[in-house]
């Protein structure tokens, strides 16, 4: 597939000093970071470190927070969260088409859940859903309101491992057949590395390493993930180095 050249080069995502605070406590401490549109970025950082923050604060839901700074989005935004977030009380299509309207609205909701593989599971209740449908029920929620901007706070994060596999070979599929920008949360390098052309760390309320993923180039997978765990700190030995303090 040719690469979408043109695209990259509008931003999607524009963030300038942006800043955001928790009871006189800085989280968000001046980031500037452009996003283009139909990049697949990962952001990483240690728990607490501010990432659910800016995707909240990028997702436009994050009102009554502290902050300052500007910060530009598409207008067709959707998010998926580590839980589904189905209404229990309404069936899988009602729950993906929910808040649509339109005459093709039934067939677009039938076509997104064909695509994330529960074709056939229109009528089901979300109880009757495993975990892993129940997320891909969720990314057919996202994907029938074609957004320009995919946020995902760890969308895999309470899956089992096999599962989280077989989610990330969907999530790149649905990319790249329909291109949105994705901003995708996650504490789990592999994943980033998996998944994204781009990753992020956030630490100490700053984007501390921006690194770009050449999937076509030499490097193989295993070199970004090293560079990645030495930036959050993490040893040898597996034991993650603490967060490090904000700047007062
Ligand atoms: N509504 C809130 N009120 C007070 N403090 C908050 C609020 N939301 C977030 N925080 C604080 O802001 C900091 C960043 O939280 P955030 O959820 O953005 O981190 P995170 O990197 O997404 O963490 P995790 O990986 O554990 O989900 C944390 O110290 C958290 O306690």
């Amino acid at each position: 597939m040719a690469p979408h050249t043109e695209q990259l080069t509008r931003p999607a995502v524009r963030l300038r000093g942006l800043t955001r605070s928790f009871e006189g406590r800085t989280v968000l401490d001046e980031i500037d970071l452009d996003l283009p549109a139909g990049q697949f970025t990962a952001l990483l950082g240690h728990s607490g470190s501010g990432k659910s923050t800016l995707l909240r604060a990028v997702a436009g839901i994050d009102h009554g927070v502290a902050g300052s700074g500007t910060l530009s989005a598409p207008e067709k935004v959707s998010v998926v969260f580590q839980d589904s977030r189905l209404l229990p009380w309404r069936r899988v299509l009602p729950n993906v088409l929910l808040g649509l309207d339109g005459a093709d609205a039934q067939e677009r909701g039938r076509q997104a859940l064909s695509e994330v593989g529960l074709g056939g599971r229109e009528r089901a209740w979300p109880s009757e859903l495993s975990g892993g449908e129940a997320q891909r029920a969720a990314l057919a929620r996202s994907l029938v309101r074609e957004p320009e901007l995919l946020l995902a706070d760890e969308p895999f994060g309470a899956l089992d491992a096999l599962t989280r596999i077989k989610m990330h070979a969907l999530l790149r599929e649905l990319w790249e057949r329909h291109r949105p920008s994705v901003l995708l949360v996650t504490h789990d390098v592999d994943e980033a590395v998996v998944l994204a052309d781009r990753v992020l760390v956030l630490s100490r309320g700053r984007i501390e390493v921006d690194l770009m993923v050449d999937r076509e180039g030499p490097h193989a997978q295993g070199e970004y993930r090293t560079r990645l765990l030495q930036a959050l700190g993490v040893t040898d030995t597996g034991a993650a180095a603490p967060e490090p303090p904000l700047r007062p």
